[in-house]
Parts: C-alpha cells; sequence; structure tokens
C-alpha cells in the first residue's frame, strides 16, 4: 500500500482508562485521506476521550494509534508537537481566547508556530474568516460575538495552519436550527476546499448524519457499528435504528452502571 492510499488514521485494539473506570476497550477503526467521519455515541461514552488519545494528550493502556504513519504515543516531545501543528481543532467551548480580538485569535497561532511577516499574516487571517463569512467580524472581541458566530471563528482559527486534519468536539452543541445547519455545511465544504481529512464527534445523529461521508457508532467502550452514512439511515441493526430514531427502548443503556437500586435505598442487603 502507498503512504497516499493508506488510511490516514488507524487505531488498532485502543484501550483507556481513568483509574479503574475503563472508558475504551478494544476501538478498532481508520479514517482514509479526505473523508469527513463521525463518532457517534451517547453522551459519556468516551467520544472526546478518544480524541485525546488521538492528540497524545491521553496515552492508552494498550493498543495503538496511527496517524500518517506515526505511532502517536511513540513520538518524542518535538514529534508531538510537529504532528499537533497538522490538526486542527474546533470544542464545544469554542476556546477563544476572551481578552483577543477575533482577527488576533486566528493571528495567534500563526505568530506562534511560523515566521511569515505582519503583511501575510493579515492576509492569511482575513482569507480564512472571509470563508466562514466572518472577515467584517475581524475587529470585534469573542464577548461581542453570537454562539453560531464565536463557533465559526473557532472553526476560522482550526484551520489557519492549513492541517491536513480537524477535527470537531460537538461543533453543533447548543446552536439554533440555523446556526447549526450553517456550522455542519461549512465543516463540509471546509473538507472540500481544504482536502482536509476531518472528524466530528457528536451524538447529534440527525446532524452529522446529512453531511459526513462515514460513520462509526461507540457504545460499551468498542465500536459496535460502521458504515456509510446514507447506509446508515436504512440500518436494520439495533443499536443504529434506536440511536438514528432516538427511541427510548434498546440496546443503547439509558442508565450508568450502578448497584442495585434496592441495595442502595436499604431495602435488600
Ligand atoms: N478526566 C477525567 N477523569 C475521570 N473520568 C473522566 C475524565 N474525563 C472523562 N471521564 C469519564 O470518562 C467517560 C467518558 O467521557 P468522555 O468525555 O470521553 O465522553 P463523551 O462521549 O465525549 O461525552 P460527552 O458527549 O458528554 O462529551 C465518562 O464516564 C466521564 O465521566
Amino acid at each position: 500500500m502507498t503512504s497516499e492510499s493508506a488510511p490516514l488514521i488507524e487505531i488498532q485494539n485502543l484501550h483507556f482508562a481513568y483509574g479503574h473506570h475503563h472508558v475504551l476497550k478494544g476501538i478498532n477503526l481508520s479514517v482514509h485521506r479526505g473523508q469527513l467521519v463521525a463518532f457517534l455515541g451517547v453522551s459519556g461514552c468516551g467520544k472526546s476521550t478518544l480524541l485525546h488519545l488521538m492528540t497524545g494528550q491521553e496515552k492508552p493502556s494498550k493498543g495503538s494509534v496511527h496517524i500518517d504513519g506515526q505511532n502517536v504515543h511513540e513520538l518524542d516531545n518535538e514529534g508531538l508537537y510537529a504532528l499537533r501543528r497538522k490538526m486542527g481543532m474546533m470544542f464545544q467551548v469554542s476556546g477563544l481566547f476572551t481578552d483577543l480580538s477575533v482577527y488576533d485569535n486566528l493571528a495567534f497561532p500563526l505568530r506562534e508556530h511560523t515566521d511569515l511577516p505582519e503583511r501575510m499574516i493579515r492576509d492569511l487571517v482575513l482569507m480564512k474568516l472571509h470563508a466562514v463569512g466572518l472577515r467584517g467580524a475581524h475587529g470585534l472581541m469573542p464577548a461581542e460575538l453570537s454562539g453560531g458566530m464565536e463557533r465559526r471563528v473557532a472553526l476560522a482559527r482550526a484551520t489557519v495552519l492549513d492541517p491536513m486534519l480537524i477535527m470537531y468536539d460537538e461543533p453543533f452543541a447548543g446552536l439554533d436550527p440555523i446556526s447549526l445547519n450553517v456550522i455542519a455545511n461549512k465543516i463540509r465544504n471546509l473538507n472540500e476546499a481544504l482536502g482536509v481529512t476531518s472528524i466530528v464527534v457528536t451524538y447529534d445523529v440527525s446532524e452529522s448524519l446529512k453531511v459526513v461521508d462515514y460513520v462509526y457508532f461507540i457504545d460499551g467502550g468498542v465500536v459496535v457499528a460502521e458504515g456509510p452514512a446514507k447506509e446508515m439511515l436504512e440500518s436494520r441493526d439495533p443499536f443504529v435504528h434506536q440511536f438514528i430514531h432516538a427511541e427510548e427502548d434498546g440496546p443503547v443503556a439509558f442508565h450508568m452502571r450502578a448497584h442495585s437500586f434496592a441495595k442502595e435505598l436499604g431495602l435488600r442487603r
């Protein structure tokens, strides 16, 4: 297999625990270059943890994450830093620096990671803001933005260093339907326009299925179903069906695992 045809991301038998809490119990998945992929699962299933393992913020207890042919957890600090430079990230909480203007929020990573002259930084910042329709907002402070605008600025910032991979953690959370649609379409358009690979981590099934190519469903610390987004809508898999149609009954557990209720109420020993 040539390096271009090899998956950009390859995760094998990935295990991770916070203390005794085993969150990931053998995740296997791969993401091909140019794909827009969603990791779907209920709140608390470990989606954000998986992203933290991919960026090297956490170390697995077993298994591996390869990105662009490199084993993330075998890299030294310098290697990890270089790899992270090629990853753009957008989080649910936009993470914008509240004391910097929109312009400086985008200029910051360029000043930090490149030797580009200010003139060129200015052109790049305005170009990236233009791509999300917010060139006119460059002089505003984050507090002056609506939630949807803030998310778009964060989106522009995630692309500012021309990453090969962009990861979005709950990009749709808390947005009104129009802003939500705008963000979903921007994620799709940026994936094409920038020729990047993108991962969207979300519990928002309906929105993500409209724009992504491929979906991994995560439950109980493993991948329980996967497939092209369009096929998932027709899937008869009980997990996928329950999740997509938001049904109360099915294999997706609503209750966090706990001791017997009777025992906790002191009714039985
Ligand atoms: N730093 C931490 N220390 C201990 N437990 C944690 C920590 N971070 C997350 N967890 C636990 O690990 C599990 C997975 O959390 P994670 O945030 O990865 O889930 P998620 O699927 O991204 O959820 P959400 O969609 O609500 O963000 C949860 O049970 C959570 O309580």
